[in-house]
């Protein structure tokens, strides 16, 4: 019967633990075209380091240490050298290893574990490598043997499936009393060389369900499990028996259904694919605060069947695989969270241990090996530190926007997934803040609103009264009251309310000056005027905004009342248009419209889709209702001057 007992027993030195040691591996572009267009979101600073920009503030970028960062140009081998190879040795001496692939789809999970014919992954290199150090093994210890076998499953719609009999109904995951996890009915097949394995692994494999994404081509629809266990045992007495699992998972991509355009049966995988993530950073989660209570290992079939590589029993690797375009940017971001958190779980690993009971001493089973470190233990300090990345630092990521609280809550409910409880509080905190900001922006836009309302009806009783208006179109009149002023304040202006036909601002003319402008209703051109036009054009072109309003013409602040409605709806849709279709290219080309804004717009499209109007371009970041008026102001009169 397997039974833990503390390292050191087994290996002769003292107890000690081992943490998940995490790695993160960036794949290169995949279209070239991409690269050139928008550059990347992600870039490494070395070989533990990379930043990501922050979707808090565009001008910050949040950066990340973790054990190794792998960048594009890592081959197979090195990954498999530097983050893989080390924990082998360890199921030699009945220790667990767990080697994991987490990360959005399509961006490099199963290419790293399984990899291809030309570039083989962790799973060939690391079962080539144990049968490797089996031989070494046999050779140097008379007194041992090995045995090594495989099992091969998948968990696909929270059923667990034998890959290796296909067809096979959803089996069970029991623990025994010693916590090791066991399937009953999993077919267990015996290996005696890699191209054993290979003969097995490769149709299994095959069995494997896959389909195509938006995202992905063949996109892993499973979490996929490859256990090869190695057993050792004694020859003579006591006969021992150890027991090493080697856990090599290729989990499924997180994924977001709005990009993948997931539906139907796609639909209810990603949602258990989702769950069971998200029920594997609850338990990332609670392992890394340590602070008591259930750790929800049973709330999903992964992480009850990861329970004995994932916190406290085996030597575990994960390899965060993210992408670096940009639309890519929230799945990474997330991903790198998730990865970060996982660096604090201290595993304790012990040594899995049976004694095979000879005839002679029949009944008399010892229990040689005591648990190192079962789950009352307290935690490593280190476990409990927290996490200094800085992207939750209310302090030092300000959330200058985003006003727009559906990316807020999604992104705060995405950071709360991967949290503790501190991390979490400070994230209300951040809510909060966010959220008064937008009211007080949306207070100030109200009263900038009203204001200018009751300018003009300033203006129009004082134009009544000297005499000095002139009949013009119901039509204009009337949008010009269309206004959403409270009812004390409509009250007050019907006292001063002119003739439906003289509600007009100065005397008009129709402008035929260009073809766009075939519409266009302009101010006369007073000599003053025309300086204060010039002098607009020059200010909105440079991308200034513009300062205070001349009394004398309202053309700053009420432009648009100026212009002929439809065209101005014909030049607000282009707008429209290029803010949801355009390229970046074609965003910079925008007025008022830089590099970083343009990325902006271009991630907040990937992730609520189009915007309805132009008005939504406040719910980017930086643009306030201020730098929005003279966006659209600008463009719409550089689009009248082309
Ligand atoms: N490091 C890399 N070098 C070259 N190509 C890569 C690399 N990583 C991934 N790719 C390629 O990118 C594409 C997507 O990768 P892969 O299928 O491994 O993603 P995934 O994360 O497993 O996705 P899913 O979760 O949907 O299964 C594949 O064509 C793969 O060959």
């Amino acid at each position: 019967m397997a039974q833990r007992v503390p390292v050191g027993d087994a290996s002769g030195g003292s107890k000690r633990t081992s943490r998940v040691r995490v790695a993160v591996r960036l794949r290169p572009y995949m279209d070239k075209q991409d690269e050139k267009g928008e550059g990347p979101c992600v870039r490494g600073l070395g070989s533990q380091k990379l930043e990501i920009i922050n979707w808090r503030n565009a001008t910050e970028t949040l950066q990340y240490q973790f054990d190794v960062f792998h960048d594009e140009k890592t081959t197979q081998q090195e990954v498999f050298l530097s983050s893989v190879k080390p924990v082998l040795p360890h199921i030699l001496k009945g220790q667990n290893a767990s080697v994991f692939a987490y990360g959005p789809t399509g961006a490099g999970k199963t290419h790293t574990m399984l990899g291809s014919q030309e570039q083989p992954g962790v799973i060939p290199r690391a079962v080539r490598e144990v049968f490797h150090l089996v031989r070494t093994e046999e050779k140097e210890q008379d007194d041992w043997e090995y045995s090594v076998g495989m099992s091969y499953l998948e968990i696909y719609n929270e059923k667990v499936l034998d890959l290796l009999s296909p067809g096979s109904q959803d089996l069970p995951i029991r623990e025994d009393k010693d916590r090791n996890i066991i399937i009953p009915g999993l077919t267990h097949v015996p290996l005696s060389s890699f191209s054993d394995f290979d003969t097995h692994f490769i149709p299994a494999s095959l069995n494997r369900t896959t389909a195509s994404t938006k995202l992905n081509q063949r996109s892993s629809r499973s979490h996929a499990i490859l256990l090869i266990k190695v057993v050792r045992s004694q020859r003579s007495p006591p006969r021992r028996q150890q027991t090493g699992k080697l856990y090599l998972v290729d989990l499924a991509g997180s994924e977001d259904n709005r990009r993948t355009g997931n539906q139907g049966i796609r639909l209810k995988e990603s949602g258990a694919i989702n769950l069971s993530l998200f029920t594997l950073s609850k338990v990332v989660d609670s392992l890394n605060t340590g602070v008591g209570g259930r750790v929800p290992y049973r709330d999903s079939k992964l992480t009850r069947l990861l329970q004995d590589s994932l916190g406290g029993s085996a030597h575990s690797v994960m390899i965060t695989n993210i992408a670096p375009e940009y639309k890519y940017y929230f799945d990474t971001f997330t991903a790198l969270n998730f990865a970060a958190k996982s660096r604090q779980i201290v595993n304790q690993p012990f040594v899995r241990e049976t004694v095979v009971a000879p005839v002679t001493v029949a009944g008399k089973r010892a229990r040689e090996e005591k648990e190192a470190g079962g789950s009352g233990e307290p935690r490593s300090k280190k476990a409990k530190e927290t996490k200094k990345t800085e992207q939750s630092s209310p302090s030092s990521s300000q959330p200058h926007s985003p006003t727009d609280s559906s990316v807020l809550d999604r992104l705060l409910a995405l950071e709360k997934m991967m949290m503790g409880s501190a991390e979490r509080e400070r994230l209300n905190l951040l809510k909060t803040v966010a959220q008064s900001r937008k009211e007080i922006q949306e207070l100030k836009e109200k009263q900038r609103q009203l204001e200018n309302k009751a300018k003009v009806f300033g203006k129009l009783s004082g134009a009544q009264k000297s005499g000095e208006m002139s009949g013009v179109k119901g039509e204009k009149e009337d949008s010009l009251f269309k206004t959403d002023l409270p009812p004390l304040h409509r009250k007050q202006s019907t006292a001063a309310r002119p003739k439906k036909q003289q509600a007009v601002v100065t005397p008009l003319q129709v402008s035929q000056v260009h073809p766009l402008q075939e519409h266009a209703i302009v101010c006369k051109p007073s000599q003053t005027l025309e300086k204060r036009k010039k002098k607009d054009w020059t200010e909105v072109t440079e991308g200034k905004e513009n300062g205070g309003v001349d009394p004398s013409c309202d053309v700053e602040t009420n432009w648009e009342s100026h212009l002929d409605s439809s065209l101005l709806e014909r030049l607000r849709g282009k707008i429209l248009h290029t803010l949801n279709s355009g390229s970046l290219k074609e965003l910079k080309s925008l007025q008022l419209i830089g590099d970083k804004k343009a990325k902006l717009i271009l991630g907040w499209r990937e992730i609520h889709g189009n915007f309805t109007q132009v008005e939504d371009l406040q719910k980017i970041e930086g643009i306030t209702a201020k730098r929005f008026a003279s966006f659209i102001k600008a463009n719409i009169l550089s689009t009248m001057g082309k």
